[in-house]
């Protein structure tokens, strides 16, 4: 069902986001773009592509106090995003500031523990638990401010969704079997994620980088 696949489009160049979001719109449900896109094209670049008819998720992951957050939320009200991510690490007083900041109708959704992250990356920048754990408690947390979801990866949505039956559950670090694992250190294929209980997909490289993008993405729709 390819309505829970949102194509990732990390590139500083507007006509090249394009040109992949047309090939992979029949196969895909949404864009996201994030700060690569940003960084280089802005809001008017936002404005661009969600003129293709798409839904965006504009995935900045904001993360700073409170007022900060929410005065950048205020200042993207005009782009209406369908999903907006933020820290989960940032707090509970920023969440609840970025929810009420937002638009009504965007999920904004708290990215808990990076798929690039390993236990041991997690033990270096001092949290002692393991990926499991600490989405579990960051989960709750946003679960707590009123937010939407959460980002994790496909190995902890299951509980995530346990806990929190009514949360918008957002999974990158999706690969196909044998894919290249580039810079994720927590994968799950397509299929096995939406078992899970993702309710969309992330997927950039698998897609992007492939010679025929829509062919790629046909293929991993199939496969859901
Ligand atoms: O924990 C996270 C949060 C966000 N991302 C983003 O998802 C895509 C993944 O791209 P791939 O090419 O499929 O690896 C990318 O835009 C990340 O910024 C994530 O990977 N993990």
């Amino acid at each position: 069902m390819s309505g829970c696949i949102y194509v990732a489009l990390d590139t500083t160049d507007l006509v090249r986001a394009k040109t992949i979001a047309t090939k992979v719109r029949n196969h895909v449900g949404g864009i996201k773009l994030g700060l690569e896109f940003f960084m280089a094209n802005g809001q008017a670049g936002v404005r661009e592509m969600a003129a293709l008819g798409l839904p965006v998720f504009l995935d900045l992951k904001l993360h700073d106090i409170p007022n900060t957050v929410a005065k950048a939320i205020q200042a993207l009200r005009p782009l209406d995003p369908a999903i907006l991510t933020v820290h989960a690490a940032g707090g509970r007083a920023m969440m609840e500031d970025a929810k009420a900041a937002a638009p009504p109708g965007t999920k904004v959704v708290a990215v808990t523990v990076l798929t690039s992250l390993d236990g041991s990356d997690l033990a270096a920048i001092g949290v002692p638990d393991d990926p499991h754990a600490q989405v579990a408690r960051l989960a709750n947390l946003a679960r707590e401010a009123g937010i939407d979801g959460i980002v994790c990866s496909g190995a902890e949505v299951a509980a995530a969704k346990k806990a929190w039956p009514q949360g918008f559950f957002v999974v990158p670090g999706v690969r196909p079997a044998g894919g290249d694992a580039g810079d994720q250190k927590r994968m799950m294929t397509p299929a096995a994620a939406r078992r899970a209980g993702a309710s969309i997909l992330v997927i950039g490289r698998p897609i992007t980088a492939a010679e025929d993008p829509d062919a790629a993405a046909r293929a991993i729709e199939a496969t859901l």
